[in-house]
């Protein structure tokens, strides 16, 4: 029999404004005792006798739970929740997803158990519907869905996370064995056709919706007028920008297949404040501002190449101008977060990178020769770092 998955920390209703990424990052002075990991599966048990066997029962399932997650909202089964004039049964569901009975029953009860949904019983009929969770982040008209950026994980992550023993083995990203992909040119890989490409950048524009306000208030801006952000696909945050800090302009750099589009399928101020700029950062003149905005840029290249282009971003920078990085930090004796040692593991599947350390970024920030390093933890998912020239 499965383990109770209890320990996901899914025990109470989570508020819209705390998202369940937020809990798994607790400061560590409130995550439980001795373990080092932040609020993951398992927390609450010791690693012997019976709790040891739960434990490793939860970690060889934990791929199901996500499974669950995927396939509930690849069906649509929240949004048809969401849309619904109250809670529906089994067989409206079933009807409504293009699913059959069988199946839906299975995976609506354990969505309950994961409190995605709840259930009420009404003259012995089961009746569902969403939860806070759910209704907040898994269905397509919340202003926080994530659900593109569950697609996203549900297809493209989760195939080169099937190889990940041999990309530890190999030391490189596995887009050839899982897609059939070479991966020389790591985002035409990527970007394998214009649908994989859209839901990409969707994907990009959802992260920002939950995270972007932490990110960009963990350092006033506002002494920044003009912003460029490099890589800045879907231009998600620099719309964020121009919410906090009235009056500045930002443009958003990426290469030419991301600027058009984003230009064809995403909405833009229809003043001059951003501005979309195609090129590519390795090579292409950069353009000037006063704070470069570097958001999930660095973990993605190894360590020659970001400093090939902190240099390029270091010669074209306004003096007294910066740069904001943005990106989940490890710990300094990088045991920790989980959640980061985690997405360093998906970088090495994935990018050419790995996510870093404050050291680390220090020494690839100063040697290109930034000064003033400042960072601050979020406790989101996301943390910040503020360098000047
Ligand atoms: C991981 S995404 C991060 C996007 C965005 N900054 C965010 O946080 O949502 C990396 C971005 O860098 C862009 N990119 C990759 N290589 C590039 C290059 N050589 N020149 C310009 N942009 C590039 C990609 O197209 C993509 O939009």
């Amino acid at each position: 029999m499965l383990p109770r998955l209890a320990c996901w920390h899914l025990d109470v209703e989570l508020p819209a404004s705390r998202s369940l990424a937020s809990r798994l990052r607790a400061p560590r002075s409130k995550r439980s005792r001795g373990s080092g990991r932040r609020g993951w599966i398992g927390d609450d048990m010791g690693s012997s006798g019976d709790d040891g066997y739960r434990l490793l029962n939860e970690y060889t399932n934990g791929f199901m739970v996500s499974q669950v997650l995927f396939a509930a909202c690849e069906l649509g089964v929240f949004d048809l929740l969401a849309e619904a004039p109250g809670p529906l049964d089994v067989a409206a569901v079933a009807a409504g997803v293009e699913a059959s009975s069988h199946g839906t029953e299975l995976l609506l009860d354990t969505c309950v158990s994961l409190k995605l949904l709840k259930v009420e019983t009404r003259a012995g009929k089961a009746f569902y519907q969403n939860t806070e969770l759910s209704s907040a982040y898994l269905t397509r008209v919340s202003p926080t869905s994530q659900c593109n950026l569950l697609k996203y994980m549900g297809r493209t992550s989760y195939g080169c996370w099937g190889h990940l023993a041999d990309a530890v083995r190999e030391g490189k990203n596995q887009y050839l064995q899982t897609f059939g992909v070479p991966a020389e040119d790591l985002f035409t890989a990527i970007y394998r056709s214009e649908g994989e490409r859209l839901q990409f950048m969707q994907a990009l524009q959802e992260v920002w919706s939950v995270n972007g306000r932490s990110v960009l208030t963990a350092f006033d801006l506002s002494g920044f007028p003009l912003m460029c952000d490099l890589g800045g696909g879907p231009g998600a945050l620099a719309k964020e920008c121009l919410s906090l800090y009235p009056g500045c302009k930002v443009t958003v750099f990426d290469v030419p297949e991301v600027v058009r589009t984003a230009k064809q399928h995403f909405s833009f101020p229809e003043e001059e404040e951003i501005h979309l700029q195609e090129g590519d950062f390795f090579k292409d003149p950069l353009p000037e501002a006063d704070l470069y905005i570097l958001a999930r840029i660095l973990h993605d290249w190894a360590d020659g190449k970001c400093s090939h282009l902190l240099e390029r971003v270091y010669h074209t920078c306004k003096p007294g101008g910066g740069i904001l990085v943005i990106e989940s930090l490890l710990d300094e004796d990088r045991r920790g977060p989980l959640l980061t040692q985690l997405y360093s593991l998906n970088m090495l599947v994935q990018t050419e990178g790995q996510e870093r350390t404050p050291t680390h970024y220090h020494m690839l920030l100063s040697s290109a020769g930034f000064r003033d390093f400042q960072f601050k933890k979020t406790g989101a998912i996301y943390d910040a770092i503020l360098v000047r020239k």
